[in-house]
């Protein structure tokens, strides 16, 4: 191989967005009964030596899509479990199944279902679909190497006051006036890295109910002086909650609810007339981290939310 010669570079591939609903029911194989369901996107994409199909079209060593779709669904016969371990079950299946295959990153977006209730009785086995937040999931593996990230996206939260944004510089383009009580919207990204994994009662998803919870309690509790505030005092509640999580990723637009200027029309506007505004959005972006811990995994780098 000479200077200058083309050569491959990093590559991984999978299948993309596989839908995989799972029903449990309380007899299995049996209509009757309380119903629970699991409804999942999953997209796995293996790593390793595949250079022989991208150079010379070898597929002695290629794992087809199609072979890793239907391993998903196979998986899922067994149960699926919290998403975090679906998802290490099949990293640990191509990881130590095929000898070429070094590892890979696995996905997994969890869509919310209510029980419906009627005449205020829970439902056996209707469900309503819960707004667009989604739970999110990813394993990276790289040999015996495992990272495991839980998180959340699009929990959309409103404060109507305990907010405010002023001491900000201002030069000849700034026209922002300072403001002393506002409304503060978003739509939460969260990531957060487990350097150990749930081991106590309930596992992942009490893991994950519980930091869900920090989250909202410190967004409503803190009287917010920045969105730059907020976020960060949001991942820092959850890193002195969870010794077990080595750090946490937030990306939060900033919803802008612009007051209306109602002058014109010989109205005053105490704080109660808004347009809300979808674009542009100020986007704030951080990583609250464990001093001398933080790591930068591959996978970490590409969460969605962030570059
Ligand atoms: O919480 C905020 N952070 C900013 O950086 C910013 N910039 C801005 O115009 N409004 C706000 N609000």
């Amino acid at each position: 191989m000479a200077a200058g010669d083309v050569v491959l570079g990093e590559n991984q591939y999978g299948k993309a967005e596989c839908r995989l609903v799972r029903i449990d029911r309380e007899t299995p194989g049996a209509p009757g009964g309380r119903h629970r369901i699991t409804d999942l996107t999953v997209t796995g994409q293996l790593r390793g030596d595949f250079a022989a199909c991208h150079t010379d079209g070898d597929n002695s060593q290629v794992v087809a899509t199609d072979t890793q779709k239907n391993t998903l669904y196979a998986f899922a016969r067994d149960g699926v479990g919290a998403p975090e371990e679906l998802l290490l079950r099949l990293a640990e299946h191509f990881t130590t199944g095929f000898p070429w295959v070094s590892g890979g990153r696995w996905e997994a977006r969890q869509h919310a279902w209510e029980r419906l209730e009627v005449d205020g009785a829970p439902h056996d086995h209707s469900f309503v679909r819960g707004g667009r937040e989604t739970r999110t999931a990813l394993v990276q593996r790289d040999g015996d190497d495992v990272f495991v990230l839980a998180g959340l996206r699009d929990l959309t939260v409103l404060k109507s006051t305990g907010s405010e944004f002023g001491g900000f510089p201002r030069d000849r383009y700034t026209t922002l006036p300072e403001t002393d009580d506002r409304i503060l919207a978003t739509d939460v990204t969260a990531w957060w890295r487990y350097a150990e994994l749930p081991s106590g009662p309930g596992g992942f998803d009490a893991t994950y109910a519980a930091v869900r919870d920090l989250l909202l309690a410190t967004f409503a509790d803190l009287h917010s002086l920045a969105l730059q505030q907020t976020i960060f005092a949001m991942g820092k509640a959850v890193l002195e909650a969870f010794p077990g999580i080595a750090e946490v990723r937030l990306s939060c637009p900033n919803n802008h609810h612009f007051l209306v200027d109602l002058e014109p029309f010989g109205l005053d506007n105490p704080g109660e007339v808004f347009v809300a505004s979808d674009r542009p959005y100020g986007l704030i972006q951080a990583t609250v981290q464990r001093e001398g811990e933080a790591r930068e995994p591959r996978a970490w780098a590409t969460v969605a939310g962030f570059a």
